[in-house]
């Protein structure tokens, strides 16, 4: 069992617990925070898998808990199924001193978290990460957010939780090809800033990209390690908070473009492609050895992730480039991307011109 603590700033301080057996514990754990009742936000796919688990639990530490379920996938970080989540919390008539527990992947995470944000102008949450996305990335740092058709994320808050509770056990039920989109958001944390994690990720390590639960283990705590540290001294993303963007501002525009279908495109698969890109564009700019961008490449396509604009469908310049445009980064309309020096040295590039940029995307397979 290991505890990072997450602390820095103006909020208030939390750990985030990694280890086995975690949801069995999850109630004994939670108690002392919840003085009155809690909610389980889940999806229905997690609820049937692990939402006995967690309500025994529970209940077995005396805690009071209600269920409510969303349906699977990207499609629930919207209006209406927030607006549903937020109108079941009052039917139950949760009141302040209540807790909300999002048990799930990140979808569920950054939707029960805005749900907590917005109930009464604040509520405590709990995070319970099923998939390795949410486990590495999502669970930890506050961001909470829905998509809308003009964008990810665009609508949200920063509202960071009471405790996280990483169980690496629950990741034994996740399909292969979920471990996998995690495993992108691992890669690129060893990419911004820990060269030796990313050497460690391209070989022992990788044996975590197919499951292996030690692997896992040690790709969570480094992952979560690198994420708090920067969290705590950025939480609103003022300065450095951006470079957990890696790859995003590439992907996010993939993502939108494919109608946030998942089936199509995950998240972290639109990561491991925006990464690879952002090395590209790095090496063409002459920031970065043209080797190491070919290194970050075969690295990711030996994890099974897509590295090549085309495995993502077909795309016109222009349209990314105004979705790129329109990211949370941007500054006056101008681009900032998130680049690097080298692996582990990556850097936030503001004012990139946009010229460029869509030379590259038309060079990368786009039509002009
Ligand atoms: N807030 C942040 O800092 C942050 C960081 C990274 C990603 N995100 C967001 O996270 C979302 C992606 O999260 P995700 O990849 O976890 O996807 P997800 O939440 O959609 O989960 C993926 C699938 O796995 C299923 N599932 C979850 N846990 C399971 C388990 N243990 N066993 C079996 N099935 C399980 C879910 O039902 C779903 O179908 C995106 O919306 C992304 O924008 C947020
Ligand atoms: O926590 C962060 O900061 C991140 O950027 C982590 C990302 O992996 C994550 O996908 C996040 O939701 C993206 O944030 P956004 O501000 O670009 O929507
Ligand atoms: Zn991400």
């Amino acid at each position: 069992m290991t505890t990072i603590s997450v602390s820095g700033g103006a909020f208030a301080a939390y750990q985030v617990i990694v280890g086995r057996g975690l949801l069995q514990q999850a109630g004994a754990r939670i108690a002392p925070l919840a003085r009155g009742r809690t909610v389980i936000i889940t999806d229905e796919t997690v609820e049937a898998v692990h939402g006995a688990a967690l309500t025994a639990s529970l209940a077995a530490a005396g805690v009071q808990s209600r269920i409510v379920a969303v349906p699977p996938g990207e499609g629930s970080k919207s209006f209406a199924q927030l607006e549903r989540v937020l109108d079941r919390l009052l039917e139950i008539g949760l009141d302040r001193k209540d807790v909300v527990i999002a048990l799930g992947g990140g979808v569920v995470g950054d939707l029960a978290g805005l749900a907590a944000a917005l109930y009464m102008r604040g509520i405590d949450f709990v995070q319970i990460p099923t998939t390795l996305l949410a486990q590495v990335d999502s669970s930890v740092g506050g961001k909470t957010a829905i998509d809308t058709p003009r964008g990810k994320n665009l609508v949200g808050a920063f509202h960071q939780p009471r405790l996280v509770l990483a169980d690496i056990d629950v990741l034994a039920t996740l399909p292969a090809r979920q471990v996998k989109s995690g495993w992108a958001e691992v890669l690129k944390h060893g990419l911004i800033c820990d060269a030796a994690f990313f050497d460690w990720l391209a070989g022992e390590g990788a044996a975590g990209a197919k499951g292996d639960p030690a692997a896992l283990e040690r790709a969570v705590i480094r992952s979560v390690e690198i994420k708090s540290a920067v969290v705590g001294e950025d939480e609103k993303e003022a300065g450095r908070r951006a470079l957990l963007n890696l790859g995003h501002t590439f992907g996010h525009a993939i993502e939108t473009e494919v109608g946030f279908d998942e089936d199509a495109l995950a998240h972290g698969e639109a990561v491991a492609l925006g990464c690879c890109m952002a090395l590209r564009y790095s090496a063409r700019e002459g920031l970065c050895s043209s080797q190491d961008a070919a290194r970050v490449e075969a690295v990711i396509a030996a994890a099974g992730l897509p590295t090549r604009l085309d495995q993502a469908g077909a795309f016109e310049a222009d349209g990314l480039l105004a979705l790129m445009a329109g990211d949370k980064k941007a500054e006056g309309g101008a681009l900032t991307l998130i680049l690097a020096r080298g692996i582990g040295r990556a850097f936030v590039a503001k004012g990139v011109d946009a010229d460029k940029v869509r030379a590259f995307l038309i060079a990368e397979g786009a039509t002009g």
